[in-house]
């Protein structure tokens, strides 16, 4: 195990940024080192890579800004102390990267957002134009609207969600410590890092049980539930130190430091699998012969022009069947329209959505990676 190709090879990444490290262990936000992970990332961005970034340390900084010395017990005032950091947080994200004429931009979910299926979709929508025009999104939960993050600290789920979310092929967990290591470092020091696991070995449990530090929240087990949610959508998951020195460069790199999750299968093959396992459908779409030629040729959208008529009712992103003139299902997937929006278009060429429609989401009816063959 010489070097770990995943890393080479992604094309997305999720950086997850703890409290602990961002904010120097409660010392106010650690601008040196914000720089440098800046630096870094601007080189990614520079080889082709999209990151978003999920930040934490918006109560830390909140609370440092405020001259507040201890946590407060009160969830309201952790909340307001969120609300103020989280200024603070942004404001530094974006100058550090506008030495690299990056832009930013801030997104604050909640677990709940990315629960229900629209605002799901709206989220992704939004996340993916960020990306496509070389933005970097810097997401942290909405504290003042829930309050079950701020009292759990549990930015880890949110960078897992967020990753399913953008489909990312990794998620980077940079932490206080090298690692997950076998037991807790912080009480046992003769405890060893682990390098690679799959994320799904239950051995791991033990190892992550050992609780958190003083101002992150959620310790090790929370990471290793966020290796597991990541690995759902195929997302390999890191968590390693970020005080190494220029720990994303080295991962970039192929480098074996901190300790490597990997997902039970890739990617695609995990949004098929979850497809094909879908057994409800919403709606049917008929298509015409020249569109079920080209889905049986496989690798292929489904494009508006192909679909001779629309029926049920669905919402965009809902499971659709695709059946050929003879009513035979040939394949199904996650519709990119809504039902009468699919009606409006059916049968037009992709050209027209924006005339018809008055905008344009998709060129596609339903994207390839979103259909399978039945
Ligand atoms: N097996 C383990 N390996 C590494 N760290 C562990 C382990 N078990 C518990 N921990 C604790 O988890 C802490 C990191 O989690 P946390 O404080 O939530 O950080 P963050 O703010 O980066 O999310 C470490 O400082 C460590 O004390
Ligand atoms: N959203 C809050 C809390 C998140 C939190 O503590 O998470 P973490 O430090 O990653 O365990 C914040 O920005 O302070």
């Amino acid at each position: 195990m010489s070097e770990r190709v995943q890393l080479r090879q992604a094309k997305r990444l999720v950086i997850k940024i703890g409290s602990a490290l961002l904010t120097n262990d409660g010392k106010g936000l650690d601008e040196v080192s914000l720089g440098l992970w800046v630096d870094q990332i601007a080189d990614l961005v520079a080889d082709g890579v999209e990151v978003v970034i999920v930040s934490s340390g918006a109560v830390a900084v909140g609370m440092n800004r405020l001259g507040w010395l201890r946590r407060p017990g009160q969830l309201h005032e952790l909340q307001a102390a969120a609300a103020v950091g989280q200024m603070g947080l942004v404001q530094s994200w974006e100058a550090q990267f506008m030495r690299h004429g990056i832009h930013t931009a801030q997104i604050l979910l909640t677990h709940d957002d990315l629960s229900d299926r629209k605002r799901y979709l709206n989220g992704r929508s939004t996340l993916r134009a960020l990306l496509d025009v070389g933005v970097i999104p810097i997401v942290n939960e909405n504290d003042t609207v829930v309050t079950d993050e701020i009292r759990f600290g549990d930015n880890d789920t949110l960078g897992a969600l967020v990753a399913n979310l953008v489909e990312a092929d990794g998620l980077l967990i940079l932490t206080d410590q090298l690692g997950l290591f076998n037991r807790d470092p912080r009480k046992h020091a003769d405890a060893e890092l682990v390098a690679e696991r799959m994320a799904s070995d239950p051995e791991l449990d033990a190892m992550a049980g050992g609780g958190a530090g003083t101002l992150g929240r959620g310790g090790m087990m929370t990471k290793l539930r966020a290796s597991r949610l990541a690995a759902r959508s195929g997302a390999f998951t890191v968590i390693v130190g970020g005080r190494i020195e220029k720990v994303i460069y080295r991962l970039r790199q192929g480098d074996v430091i901190g300790t490597l999750l990997l997902p039970d299968q890739s990617r695609v093959a995990a949004r098929k699998q979850w497809i094909a396992g879908h057994l409800q459908t919403r709606g049917r779409l008929t298509l015409d012969a020249g569109a079920v030629r080209v889905l049986r040729l496989g690798g292929r959208s489904l494009l508006p022009v192909g679909v001779t008529s629309v029926s049920g009712r669905f919402r965009r992103g809902e499971m659709v069947s695709c059946v050929d003139e003879s009513g035979r299902e040939i394949a199904r997937g996650l519709v990119n329209y809504d039902a009468d929006e699919a009606r409006a278009i059916a049968g037009r060429s992709s050209q027209c959505i924006n005339d018809v429609l008055g905008y344009i989401s998709d060129e596609e009816m339903i994207h390839r990676d979103n259909l399978v063959i039945v």
